[in-house]
């Protein structure tokens, strides 16, 4: 489609007419998908948390995070982009999924987000529990062939099984590199911190295909040094870039589910995610946000920044 084919681009609804408080409850008062006739970029959520194994609540997430995102404007200068007029964002509302079979689940994410990729639109999805990172890398790995993650969590969720059950939000990834959907040379931990069940835990996380940047390396080298090493391990194919909020210490993002003490900042995880600009960004998720143990919409805010430093990426990346 030509530059001159291309739809009018439809923006959120505009705050100096219509009080932030008021609108649509898309993400940033977004127009939906069903509005606009094609978008490069498409926000949907993943209402679920059957695999979860401490506290619940993150499919309370979607709409926690929308509801979070009214404040967010029209330009980001940390960017210098236009993340909503350089490119047709919209919401594509949520992939409605079996609470009660974690299998039937999974396959309808991976089904669901195929279609809402069929014709070229980048996904951000919102969580929803970290299980749904597989169905989505399944989908992009298809797309795109092997993925180099980005995956910024107090975890490492490349456990094997919990309570002999394979898919969990602690075994995303593990399944992931077992069923070849990973650039085993280019993933990268970002975040790690806090007890593990052995040793070998990560013995085994870097024969899965991943290295660390932990937590505690931001204390010694600063955004630049994590930047820098987190450019230098993901090379130049496509990325996916899965946020489980809990990355973040829990002063800054309390409504999650398996809080872990001494995490980042908001302002350190914004920064990194600026870091991203020029890097084959092909999709990404932001993930464990449950509102029940939330406190004035810090987590959801948190999230919601999150979520539009991403899409300033993937405008940035369209100069
Ligand atoms: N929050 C995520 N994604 N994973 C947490 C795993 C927690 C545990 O194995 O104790
Ligand atoms: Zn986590
Ligand atoms: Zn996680």
């Amino acid at each position: 489609m030509s530059q001159e084919e291309r739809p009018a681009i439809v923006g959120p609804v505009d705050a100096t007419r219509v009080p932030r408080y008021c609108g649509p409850e898309t993400f940033a008062r977004l127009p939906r998908a069903d509005e606009v006739s094609r978008a490069d970029v498409l926000v949907v959520g993943v209402p679920f948390d059957s695999g979860v194994s401490y506290r619940p609540g993150a499919r309370f997430g979607p709409g926690h995070i929308r509801a979070s995102s009214k404040l967010l404007r029209p330009y980001n200068p940390a960017q210098d982009v236009h993340p909503f007029g350089v490119q047709q964002v919209a919401d594509a509302g949520d992939i409605a999924v079996n609470p009660f079979d974690l299998s039937v689940a999974i396959s309808t994410i991976e089904a669901e987000s195929e279609k809402l990729c069929e014709d070229g639109a980048s996904l951000v999805t919102l969580g929803g529990d970290h299980t749904i990172a597989l169905p989505l890398l399944r989908t992009l790995s298809r797309l795109h062939g092997p993925i180099s993650v980005l995956h910024f969590d107090a975890h490492l969720d490349t456990w094997d099984t919990y309570f002999g059950a394979p898919y969990t939000h602690g075994t995303p990834f593990r399944r992931a590199s077992e069923e070849g959907l990973l650039d085993l040379e280019h993933c990268q931990h970002m975040g790690i911190r806090g007890p593990l069940y052995a040793a070998a835990d990560l013995e085994d996380d870097k024969t899965l295909g991943f290295q660390i940047v932990r937590a505690d390396d931001y204390e010694v080298d600063g955004v630049r040094g994590a930047v820098d090493r987190m450019r230098a391990r993901l090379g130049d194919g496509p990325v996916y870039v899965s946020i489980d909020i809990d990355v973040l210490d829990p002063a800054h993002a309390p409504g999650t589910g398996t809080p872990e003490a001494g995490g980042l900042t908001s302002r350190e995880l914004l920064n990194t995610l600026r870091g991203l600009k020029g890097l084959n960004v092909v999709g990404a998720d932001i993930v464990e946000v449950a509102p029940v143990y939330d406190h004035a919409e810090i987590t959801g805010v948190a999230a919601a920044h999150v979520a539009y430093e991403l899409i300033s990426i993937l405008a940035a990346n369209r100069k």
